[in-house]
């Protein structure tokens, strides 16, 4: 036998799946090194949040909208809310008003007459389109957008798509999943229709689907996946229920799901997406409001025993650009303040119908767990189309749901160490110039939080 034949049986098969990984970590780590390498002038331009091209291309965009995407025809609120949301993370409103408001028609023209939101004019309602639609419309904001929603027949559609297991079918006769529990109780809190119909079971449907990683899955029995962990926490968030979940098993799972590209992979084994820098990223500003609830289910919570650990948990540097730096005590010592045994949530006094905006209030009782700043370089560096738009991975094109969730995912990272989400983030909390900075979203719907404000204000005047 030949020299190289025999050196060739003696290799192990390399699967196509570790070949992509490898190829994607060389990609990613050429645009690391060449990063390191660059001078910290080259470096601030690099990490430059390309803020005009992003908002040219999502405006040209938006004036397609109407005409075109025959391919992602069922799909166009989603189109909507990706690019109004996109816009107004980046501090941009839709820059005319007749384009405001032909949006605001078209999405009108996608309502049901028995409720609920298509893909298109008169396609059959659907609660993902139904989200994507409600949040274009707190997100446009103003009268005629958040009065163009009725109300009471979407609430009749989410009843009808509740099924006996708790679960919500999608549409009439679609599939039950963790994304319908979400779409379905995400637009009731918002609107303020939620009900104990509604409600009921819900938390049975989510945790029948966590699985023995400690992510959840779409449905009972399938595979974790980030997008339907995000779902899944978020709906056990608005109904009250997060404590029924085993929360470190899903912490284990989540926080091990970044990778050393710095970005998130959506399950085991698969590469790292831009986009779940906010489905999996978007967890942890739940998960620090739930602190008390973590560190119960622990057994911990004690003075001596305050909370999670904070070591090793990414700070990021110090420097004299923060007024609050002192000696050694780490970011969380000074931003965290974990309770006591004694002082834990009393879950019995939480209302569903105001819990978006008590969810804001509530202390933060651990840190943030995942590493902040190595994933805003993943978003900035690797992600970036640096005329406008940002994609999966390099070499991937960019399209406007990736432009979303990554815009989203870096917003969570700067304001993820804020005290509060009112109070700009300080300097070292950004990577880049501060000029990267955008606005915070509501992390249960995933709305800017100004637009959040507005539509509570504008709902809870009129219970149905
Ligand atoms: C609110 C709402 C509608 C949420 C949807 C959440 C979401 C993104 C779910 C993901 C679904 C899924 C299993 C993707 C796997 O795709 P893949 O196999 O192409 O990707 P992967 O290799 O990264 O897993
Ligand atoms: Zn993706």
């Amino acid at each position: 036998m030949a020299e190289s034949e025999q050196h060739s049986s003696a290799m192990p098969e390399i699967t196509e799946s570790q070949g992509k990984q490898w190829a994607v970590e060389n990609d990613v780590f050429q645009i690391y090194r060449f990063f390191s390498s660059s001078s910290r002038e080259d470096q601030d331009a690099l990490l430059k949040l390309r803020r005009d091209n992003h908002i040219e291309y999502l405006n040209k965009g938006l004036r397609q909208l109407p005409a075109s995407f025959c391919t992602l025809d069922a799909n166009r609120p989603w189109l909507c809310y990706w690019i109004v949301h996109s816009l107004a993370l980046l501090g941009e409103s839709i820059d005319d008003a007749d384009l405001e408001d032909n949006a605001i028609d078209f999405l009108s023209r996608c309502q049901d007459q028995n409720g609920g939101y298509g893909g298109g004019p008169g396609q059959l309602p659907h609660l993902a389109t139904t989200y994507a639609a409600v949040n274009s419309l707190i997100t446009i904001g103003g009268e005629k957008a958040l009065s163009s929603i009725n109300r009471e027949k979407l609430y009749k559609f989410l009843l009808r798509m509740k099924v006996a297991s708790g679960g919500f079918s999608m549409h009439d006769g679609g599939e039950v999943d963790v994304r319908a529990c979400y779409t379905a109780i995400s637009v009731a809190s918002v609107l303020n229709i939620m009900d104990d119909d509604l409600v009921q079971d819900v938390g049975n449907f989510v945790l029948s689907c966590q699985t023995y990683e400690g992510g959840i899955a779409g449905e009972p029995g399938a595979e974790a996946h980030g997008g339907y962990s995000f779902c899944g926490l978020a709906t056990l968030a608005l109904i009250n229920e997060v404590q029924r979940l085993d929360l470190p098993r899903f912490i284990d799972w989540l926080v091990f799901r970044q990778g050393v590209e710095g970005g998130f992979q959506g399950r085991t084994n698969k590469l790292v997406d831009g986009c779940y820098s906010f489905w999996q990223g978007g967890a942890f500003p739940l998960l620090q409001r739930l602190g008390s609830v973590v560190n119960e289910q622990l057994g911990i919570g004690t003075e001596e025993h305050t909370s999670i650990s904070t070591e090793g948990v990414d700070s990021p540097d110090l420097s004299e650009d923060d007024p609050d730096h002192e000696g050694t005590s780490s970011q969380a010592d000074k931003h965290f303040h974990p309770k006591g045994k004694g002082q834990t949530s009393d879950r019995s006094k939480v209302s569903l119908s105001d819990i978006g905006a008590e969810f804001l209030e509530r202390n933060m009782d651990i840190p943030p767990l995942l590493q902040s700043a190595v994933l805003q370089d993943y978003i900035l560096l690797c992600c970036q189309v640096p005329q406008g738009g940002l994609k999966d991975k390099p070499r991937e094109h960019r399209d406007f749901y990736h432009t979303c969730y990554c815009l989203s995912g870096l917003s969570v990272c700067q304001h993820i160490w804020s005290k509060s989400l009112d109070s700009p983030p300080l300097p070292w909390a950004i990577r880049g110039p501060y000029s990267n900075l955008l606005e915070p979203i509501h992390p249960l719907y995933n709305v800017i939080l100004d637009k959040y404000h507005e539509a509570h204000d504008f709902f809870s005047a009129s219970e149905l």
